[in-house]
């Protein structure tokens, strides 16, 4: 069988030796199916040698994994995990005994591929965390831009921005986390908590199954972030359809938030094909853009007549207002740093909660624990107030030793702005650090779960032992799951007052227990549940809990 080829590619074929002559035919511009093939694979063959000795000497020739394809690129994420292919969660499934970095003897270790993606330097170190992540200000690293890129779909941002970009962003969304935005959180936590009981109708039932625990999770911290973050204050049930018959704010929120990955990934004329999937993201593009231009309008002027919420997004309209022109962001940047609040904080905290409630629902002990802690400290009778955070370390403990286990935000990219150096700690029990060139263009990633198993930091990391945190309310910077730094996750105490609040309230109300298949063990409902499911971010399986009310007054 012949194919026809273009005639330049003819000319080069018929100048390639041809054995023995059966398959060219260089004059006609057509040659055998075979001896294209074979040509394709020398290309290829060359193409991917040529890309991994490069790999090789971007990762300065670091012990490490070579893969077929990057475990981020698409292939890499497409194809099955296999011996060949380590895909996206194998950092999650060498976290036992720190097994993959063991097998390099090192805590940082390289990735470098033949075929699709770039060559990573992989760690699960915090000194070299501490060297990479601070931003391109401090460091020779910043974020990828193509990974930014996927970020800007409302508007520059804190998160997609780096530099002095980065800076002039941070002293806008900055000052809006405080305590006056932290007790609205715990307020408007305790409001959605009581509404979520009366709508779900728990208050008549004495045992509630919850086959999948991260829809109420979800919904959850949507509202929260929904209430704090943008000033809304939605139903627990979605209204079925606005007065006009149009699409509401709630349910565009709700569609954008969901179908996050297509709206970013999929280039714009995709999203105008005719499909009721893509028109509904349109639609809430549209619905959204159309309230948030309406929305700072209003809160310029609330912020003037000094009548202003504390809502994220208000406080940030007030804190540009105060930078007069110089430094103040312009309305797309607002409304992508409001939106960036909802992507980086709603998906993070409900997987946290929902795993938060698995850990406490298969280790009755520490939830007993737990409950006497709290009742020490709130009682049965009077509603948890924000004053009482910092003495609820314990249950603030039980949200952060989930986090370490299950850290939701388990990357971190960066690249190196020019050619440097990082300084490489040796393994445990040898002194002295390595130091290794990194070109300019290398990609590093912060494996957070390898971090949060190192050996290094945890005593039995696989354990889950919440009193690893007792105490530990005043924020230290020993915890790292926010990352650590200038950079360091800005919702983090947002984060935890709403789960402090939350877990507050449902540990007193009810005893939470596994909800187990027929014939199921405690021991195979973790194993079921206790394990990663991971895209964007890391959370544990879908978790079906049972509530069984407590009586007052008997702990
Ligand atoms: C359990 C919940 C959360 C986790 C585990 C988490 C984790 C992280 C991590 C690891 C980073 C650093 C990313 C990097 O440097 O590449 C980060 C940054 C950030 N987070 Fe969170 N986050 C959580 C909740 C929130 C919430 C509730 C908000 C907002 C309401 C938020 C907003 C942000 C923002 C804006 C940044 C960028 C900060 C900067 O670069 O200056 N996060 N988060």
């Amino acid at each position: 069988m012949a194919v026809d080829i273009p005639p330049i590619l003819a000319g080069l074929l018929a100048k390639l030796p041809s054995g023995s002559g059966r398959y060219v035919r260089g004059d006609q511009g057509s040659v055998s199916l075979s001896l294209v093939l074979v040509t394709v694979a020398v290309v290829l063959a060359t193409s991917s040698l040529v890309k991994f000795v490069r790999g090789l000497k971007a990762v300065n020739y670091m012990p490490g994994l070579r893969t077929p394809f990057s475990p981020f690129s698409l292939p890499g994420v497409l194809s099955p995990t296999a011996w060949w292919n380590p895909g996206l969660s194998f950092l999650w499934n060498g976290r036992k005994h720190h097994s993959l970095y063991k097998r390099f003897n090192s805590e940082t270790f390289s990735v470098t591929p033949w075929i699709a993606g770039a060559p990573l330097i992989v760690t699960s170190n915090l000194d070299v965390l501490r060297q990479i992540a601070f931003g391109s200000h401090r460091t020779d690293f910043a974020k990828p831009e193509e990974m930014s890129q996927a970020l800007l779909f409302w508007g520059q941002n804190l998160v997609a921005a780096d530099g002095d970009t980065w800076r002039t962003h941070r002293r806008v969304v900055g000052p809006a986390f405080n305590t006056k935005l932290y007790e609205d959180v715990w307020v408007k936590t305790a409001e959605i908590y009581a509404q979520m009981v009366e709508e779900e109708g728990w208050a008549s039932k004495d045992t509630i199954d919850v086959p999948v625990v991260q829809k109420l999770t979800f919904q959850f911290a949507l509202l929260v972030i929904s209430r704090c973050g943008f000033g809304l204050s939605f139903s627990w049930f979605e209204p079925p359809a606005a007065e006009n018959g149009g699409m509401t704010v709630q349910q565009a929120l709700r569609i954008i938030t969901d179908r996050n990955t297509a709206l970013v990934f999929l280039p714009k004329w995709v999203r105008k094909l005719p499909f009721k999937y893509l028109g509904e993201i349109e639609a809430a593009v549209d619905t959204m853009m159309t309230f948030m231009k309406e929305q700072i309008a209003r809160r310029r002027d609330s912020v003037k007549s000094n009548d202003a919420a504390s809502d994220a997004f208000t406080l940030m309209i007030k804190a540009n207002e105060a930078e007069g022109n110089k430094y103040a962001l312009d309305d797309s940047e607002l409304i992508g740093n409001v939106f960036i609040l909802l992507f980086a904080g709603h998906e993070t905290t409900a997987h946290t909660l929902a795993a938060s409630l698995a850990f406490l629902a298969c280790n009755p002990d520490i939830q007993q624990e737990i409950l006497d802690h709290i009742l020490q400290v709130v009682g049965w009778d009077r509603a948890p107030a924000f004053e009482d955070y910092a003495s609820l370390d314990k249950v603030l403990a039980v949200f952060l030793e989930t986090l370490r286990m299950f850290p939701s935000g388990y990357l971190m990219f960066r690249q190196a702005t020019k050619d440097t150096t990082i300084k490489l700690p040796r393994p445990v029990g040898e002194e002295g650090v390595d130091t290794i060139p990194v070109p300019k263009g290398t990609t590093m990633v912060v494996d957070v779960v390898g971090l949060e198993y190192n050996p290094r930091y945890y005593d039995e990391p696989e354990t889950f032992k919440p009193s690893r945190w007792y105490g530990a309310s005043k924020e230290g910077d020993n915890f790292t799951a926010f990352s650590v730094g200038p950079r360091e996750c800005v919702g983090r105490r947002f984060a935890t007052s709403e789960a402090v609040c939350f877990l507050t309230l449902l540990i007193r109300d009810y005893k939470l227990e596994p909800l187990l298949q027929k014939g199921e063990t405690v021991g195979q409902w973790k194993e079921r549940v206790l394990d990663a499911t991971l895209f964007i971010t890391l959370g544990v399986k879908d978790t079906p809990i049972r509530l069984v009310r407590r009586e007052k007054g008997r702990a």
